[in-house]
């Protein structure tokens, strides 16, 4: 039998972070190779993941293993150590840029069918579905979420406080969502009493029953939801709000998560833009049908699909869309430089970055003038919107958070096995006709859940594994022990779903030593305002949360105590015993891949990587007992220290060190740290000469590296960059490549 070195997996993504990796990467190999640890990559990107899905359209040579599903079945084995960087959740219109981008580059791939007709047709659409929103996390993360800021960074960030916009209690932001109608409003929720399969249908009024997902398979004592969004609730909702905000002079701002709720949260977004344009989807509505419009996909499409018009009708439609302006509020602004509103693109604004960056700025958001003012955050469901309009109150009574003295909130997160809406995806319905919708025993007719719904209604299930809970619990107890903070888990006993996690909660805490730990339960407004209140008391408390606040909450007290949830320590320990090592809490930030395109400096802030990399050879060496992986995280821990201390992180200036002059800083302080080191003489030795070579050519290589700032850079490609091409860009100190290659095993 022959033994696999011990392995790596480093997850190869998209924009900024891909970028990231094709410099970082062999700086990664020239440190794990002499202490025997092999380093492979995975590709998931999107291109990677639309080339996967279609092997008979493309030549032997482009063809793509299933990298995704591959990796789905790694975090299922015991020794599985995987990094993962984030990567794209796309929007349709990312993913027909990427389809573009991908068929211009010889891959003869099918259109994007926008406008489904044939049984062909709708194969192929259910095929690329698969590649947009959040398609790899939830098929990676079998396991919970630890998510925290390290001690190191958060005293560097009460060191080096960023700037904070200052609070008015005058202001008149606030946070807008629905009050019935919503999937709170109608929820129910059980336990199951044994393991069952279930189907999905509508019995309409008319008698009809139509099967909407004819088999889910349930284990014994998983929790089980229905619930609903009303249509009418919703545009009533809509139209109450836009027009409330236009009588008291706020901006209008709509906040969605339509990457992770990628079914229900593009319908919801596409409700509102009509509601916005009522009167310009009054006049040419039928034209829109004509032309596939659909506004799911933002104002993007409409203004796509008009652009084929004879110029006179165009004009005509744009007038009328202007026109509707004039009887609504100010729109707030994505992009005011270049004119996209909130309503552009349904990804555009993404709820668990756009909201903390709502906070920072006082409140505030850009108006088309580009200027900052206060804006009417509309978040439909009030489930957890609600937490938004609590931390704005405390805001406008407090004033700012102070990043100097504020405590800091980890959270521990409920998402292992598909959790609550990570499961969703297949289950959620936009319904034809009125009915009742039933998720029905297959074995016995029984009906577990009913609801009765109207057309046009979205409808979902999700379901929650005992199992999971039981290692969320787990993992919260661990966490309060090792910390010593205290944990609030943020369930809301009013509603049907926590109703039944709390039981769980208690009892599965009855199976761990908690004596000496605060362990508590409490409403999620309570708990904002409990947590909150020993914020500002530089007080730190863990948030046990489920899978939707583990997104919002990972970025917005990130945001708020470090100026980014890039600085996050982010890990799934996974459920079958293996580790996953997320980067950050944030994503791909796109548009950083510009500025690198236009100016060639890439702001990206690798410390994430750094931080992830540490935590991966820790448990490397500690499950199989490689010495030399250990000694290769605490010096990797003790150069991001210094890193911090010296202030090597990237500067969002164009000019100054980028992402890449950051890690060959973190590569000349690990290579000083292991030189240094005492524990193993072997790697003291091997890292001696760089550490020298590498300090010898600072000047040189930083000057290398600012060289080729300030004149655009091409890799190739967006999508699908050239390997040759981003190598030569991220890579382009000859002194460091040399450096880096004399140590080469
Ligand atoms: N784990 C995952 O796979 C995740 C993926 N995503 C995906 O990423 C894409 C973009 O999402 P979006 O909501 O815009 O969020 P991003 O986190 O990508 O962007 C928000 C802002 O956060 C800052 N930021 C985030 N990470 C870093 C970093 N490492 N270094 C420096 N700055 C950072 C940037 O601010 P500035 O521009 O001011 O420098 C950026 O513009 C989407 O496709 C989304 O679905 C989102 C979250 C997690
Ligand atoms: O899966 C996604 O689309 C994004 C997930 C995310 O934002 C997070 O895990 O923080
Ligand atoms: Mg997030």
């Amino acid at each position: 039998m022959t033994t696999q070195p011990p392995t790596i997996i480093y997850t190869l993504t998209d924009e900024a972070p891909r970028l990231a990796t094709a410099s970082f990467l062999p700086i990664i190999r020239s440190f794990t190779a002499p202490a025997g640890i092999r380093v492979i990559e995975s590709d998931i990107s999107l291109a990677a993941r639309v080339l996967a899905e279609f092997p008979e359209f493309l030549t032997e040579a482009q063809r793509r293993p299933n990298a995704l599903a591959e990796l789905g079945q790694k975090t299922l084995q015991a020794d599985a150590n995987i990094i993962k960087l984030p990567n794209i959740s796309a929007s349709v219109g990312q993913l027909i840029a990427c389809i573009k981008e991908l068929q211009d580059k010889g891959h003869a791939l099918p259109d994007y069918p926008n406008d489904p007709q044939t049984g062909e047709e709708k194969a192929l659409r259910a095929r690329y579905a698969k590649c947009i929103g959040s398609a790899v996390n939830p098929v990676l993360r079998e396991g919970n979420s630890d998510r925290r800021a390290p001690k190191a960074v958060k005293e560097y960030a009460r060191k080096n406080p960023h700037a904070m916009a200052e609070w008015s209690q005058a202001s008149r932001s606030h946070v807008s969502h629905m009050h019935h109608g919503d999937f709170y409003h109608g929820e129910k929720s059980l336990t199951l009493d044994k393991a069952r399969d279930v189907k999905l249908e509508l019995i309409t009024h008319g008698g009809q029953t139509i099967v909407l997902k004819p088999k889910v398979a349930l284990l014994d004592r998983e929790i089980i939801d229905s619930m609903f969004m009303s249509k009418k609730a919703l545009l009533d909702f809509y139209e109450k709000e836009i027009e409330d905000a236009r009588k008291t002079g706020v901006m209008f701002s709509l906040h969605v998560k339509a990457t992770m709720m990628k079914v229900s949260h593009p319908i919801v977004f596409g409700h509102c833009v009509k509601i916005f344009y009522k009167d310009a989807f009054a006049k040419h509505g039928k034209l829109f049908e004509a032309l596939g419009v659909n506004v799911n996909n933002g104002m993007a499409s409409l203004y796509e699909k008009i652009a084929t018009l004879p110029q006179s009708k165009r004009e005509e439609v744009l007038k009328d869309l202007h026109a509707c302006h004039e009887h609504r509020p100010e729109l707030a602004m994505v992009d005011s430089a270049k004119g996209i509103t909130n309503f552009h693109s349904p990804n555009d604004i993404i709820v668990d970055a756009s909201m903390p960056a709502m906070i920072r700025n006082g409140g505030k958001m850009r108006g088309a003038d580009g200027r900052l003012k206060d804006v009417k955050a509309v978040m439909p469901e009030s489930t957890f919107a609600r937490i938004y309009q609590e931390i704005i109150n405390f805001c406008k009574w407090h004033g700012a958070f102070d990043p100097a003295t504020m405590g800091t909130v980890p959270n521990v997160g409920l998402m292992a096995q598909q959790a609550e809406e990570y499961g969703s995806h297949d289950k959620t319905f936009e319904l034809p006709q009125d009915g009742v919708a039933n998720i029905t025993d297959l074995a016995t007719g029984e009906v577990l859940l009913s609801q009765n719904v109207q057309a046009g209604d979205i409808w979902r299930m999700c379901q929650v594994k005992d199992a999971a809970i039981r290692d969320w619990v787990k993992l919260a107890v661990t966490r309060a022990r090792n910390s010593g903070m205290p944990v609030v888990f943020w369930l809301d006993a009013y509603r049907p779903h926590e109703a039944q996690l709390i039981t769980k909660v208690k009892m599965y805490l009855h199976e761990h030593d908690t004596a000496g730990l605060d362990i508590q339960i409490m409403s999620q407004v309570r708990a904002m305002r409990y947590t909150l209140e020993r914020v500002i008391r530089g007080l730190d408390t863990i948030s046990a949360t489920g899978n939707i606040l583990r997104d919002y909450l990972t970025d917005l007290f990130p945001i708020m105590e470090l100026g980014t949830s890039a600085k996050m320590l982010s890990i799934v320990p996974l459920m079958a015993g293996g580790g996953m090592y997320e980067t950050g809490a944030g994503g791909s930030a796109p548009k950083h891949v510009q500025q690198l395109a236009e100016e060639n400096h890439l702001r990206w802030d690798s410390l994430g990587e750094f931080l992830a990399l540490a935590v991966s050879l820790e448990d490397l060496g500690r499950k199989t007992g490689n010495a030399k992986a250990k000694v290769l995280a605490k010096t990797l821990d003790a150069a991001t220290g210094k890193l911090l201390d010296n202030n090597r992180n990237p500067s969002a200036k164009t000019g100054q060190l980028d992402n890449r002059g950051s890690q060959f800083y973190l590569a000349l302080y690990w290579a000083q740290e292991l030189a240094a080191q005492a524990d193993d003489a072997e790697l003291a030795r091997w890292f001696a000469p760089l550490a020298r070579q590498l300090a010898d050519d600072e000047q040189t290589i930083v000057a290398e590296l600012a060289a080729v700032q300030g004149r655009p850079a091409d890799i190739g490609g967006y999508y699908l960059p050239d390997p040759a091409k981003l190598d030569a860009v991220m890579r382009p100190s000859p002194a460091f490549n040399a450096a880096l290659r004399a140590v080469a095993v």
